[in-house]
């Protein structure tokens, strides 16, 4: 579903849902939840290549953080996020969150080998 704009203030026209919002309320609220559970997907698969990147790290006796690294995924995400208009806020946080429970994944399952 798409939404029209007042072009002066950019707010969405009201009198385009007839009186009635809660359809076009449910129909948003059903593509966010298609979008969440592709989220979730995608950071499932993140969480595979974690895993193998831990194995690696086992094998090889090399830390479970690399800074380094971490920076480099940063940098790339900010400039992704920044085409797309997402905060660099989010973005941090998104990815620091991401990375914290990676190593904290790699390091339990380096700990259990
Ligand atoms: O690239 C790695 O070495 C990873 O283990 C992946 C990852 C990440 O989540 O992106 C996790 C931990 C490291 O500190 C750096 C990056």
């Amino acid at each position: 579903m798409a939404l029209s704009y007042e072009s002066d203030t950019k707010l969405p026209i009201k009198h385009s849902y007839d009186g009635d919002y809660s359809n076009a309320l449910a129909e948003l609220r059903s593509g966010i939840n298609q979008i969440d559970e592709q989220l979730i997907n995608l950071i499932a698969d993140r969480f595979i290549k974690i895993s193998e990147v831990g194995d690696l790290k086992a094998i090889f006796h090399l830390p479970v953080e690399d800074l380094q690294r971490e920076h480099l995924v940063l940098e790339r995400a900010l400039a992704h996020a920044k085409k797309n208009g997402l905060s660099e806020f989010l973005t941090r946080d998104l990815m620091n969150v991401l990375m914290k429970h990676s190593k904290a994944a790699q390091a339990k399952r380096i700990r259990g080998l």
